[in-house]
């Protein structure tokens, strides 16, 4: 998923170390990774993957070779062959069709693609720009946003998921934007991707609404709008930067997990590799089998959290996924992560829990739940026993 823990944590602490003296020891930093340049040292010196491999790499390091049982055998898999949704039709006579397609979706794969979005097509062209701008720049220009000396806790650039304590690393550079104002945005977040990554949260964002309203309405609740607000209330926007890699067959771009918040929308290329888990036998394809959301122009993909699967007392489910790397092109993918606000109290629905005559999880306070996510490493749909209700 996104980044760590970090952003989140100063978002809601704010510290109160003045912007010039964080510009100052930003400077400071960047001139000391000048000196370190070139030197295949992924963790700390802020090259990240691509520094790494821009720095020529034959064979892929060993910090980076995943157990055999987190390889992906890409010949294995097949691709999901559903169509996107056309939420246009929302608005006419096929209306119920189109309800009935996205709760089927999110009940079973918990994944799909959709078309005619609201998010204008030529910005989809320009956001997969702005990130390969922004990765292709020199890695000074990038380090100033490296976690403890970004000029803002809004923003930060990093490598993998918990560094720290993962025993094998993603492949995989990220910058992340949490949402606070547009004012704070255009003040600090990267020159080459805030006009865009703001456009690209503002027309999206409406559109998770209108999907969560439906998903939500199919399962006969009726939430007012400062609860919606509440739920989707955290909104980061992160551009993921998978490198070339000598030994695709070796590591993974990102590991098996599912996303905290409610929705996530999500942008891919045209290089593919993201892989989703089978919750149950369908079309032909048996559970447990890895399914490729394949690269379709124009389309968005959207899957569903852990949040979701939660307020539905698990009728909704939020989707195992992972992504592959390649030898022969670079990758880039921009997700939007609609999470709910940190104080935000989290729980099944309470009309659902009286219906099943079961609560399927515990409530507790969102922050909770999102500090537990940031602090273990990606592994599968374990982020959600946070939610056990034993
Ligand atoms: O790159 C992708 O296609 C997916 C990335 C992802 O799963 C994430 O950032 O949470
Ligand atoms: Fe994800």
């Amino acid at each position: 998923m996104f980044g760590n823990m970090n952003a989140f944590l100063y978002f809601i602490q704010p510290n109160h170390c003045p912007p010039y003296l964080l510009r100052a020891i930003s400077k400071q930093v960047s001139l000391k990774q000048t000196v370190l340049l070139g030197v295949p040292t992924p963790l700390g010196d802020g090259n990240g993957v691509k520094g790494m491999v821009d720095s020529g790499l034959s064979e892929v390091p060993e910090q980076y070779v995943q157990p055999p049982k987190e390889r992906i055998d890409k010949l294995n898999a097949s691709t999901l062959d559903n169509p996107p949704i056309d939420l246009s039709k929302l608005d006419g006579p096929q209306h119920e069709q189109i309800v009935e397609e996205i709760a089927r979706a999110a009940e079973t794969l918990g994944f799909f693609q959709v078309m005619n979005h609201g998010v204008p097509v030529e910005l989809l062209e320009s956001l997969k720009d702005a990130a390969n701008n922004f990765f292709g720049q020199p890695p000074e220009k990038k380090a100033v946003y490296r976690k403890g000396v970004s000029p803002s806790p809004s923003v930060k650039y990093g490598t993998s998921f918990v560094p720290d304590k993962e025993k094998a690393l993603e492949w995989k550079d990220y910058i992340s934007m949490t949402y606070t104002t547009d004012a704070e945005a255009l003040e600090y977040w990267p020159q080459e991707c805030k006009d865009v990554a703001l456009e690209y949260l503002r027309t999206s964002i409406k559109m998770v609404r209108k999907v969560v309203e439906i998903l939500i309405g199919k399962l006969g609740v009726t939430l007012d709008d400062s609860r919606v607000d509440g739920l989707i209330g955290l909104k980061m926007v992160n551009m993921n930067f998978y490198p070339t890699c000598p030994n695709p067959e070796l590591t993974v771009g990102v590991g098996r997990h599912s996303d905290m918040g409610m929705l996530t929308v999500l942008l891919q290329d045209d290089i593919g590799g993201l892989y989703v888990k089978m919750e149950e036998e369908m079309d032909g394809k048996r559970q447990g089998d890895w399914v490729e959301i394949p690269a379709v122009p124009g389309a968005l993909v959207i899957n569903v959290g852990d949040t979701l699967q939660i307020l539905s007392n698990g009728r909704y489910k939020s989707a195992e996924h992972r992504v592959r790397t390649t030898s022969t092109k670079s990758r880039v993918s921009i997700p939007i992560f609609a999470v709910p606000k940190p104080t935000e109290r989290i729980g099944p629905l309470p009309q659902l829990v009286e219906r099943d005559g079961v609560a399927r999880y515990r409530e507790f306070i969102f922050e909770e739940y999102m500090n537990n996510f940031f602090s273990n490493v990606h592994d599968g749909k374990k982020s959600l026993d946070f939610a056990n209700n034993i």
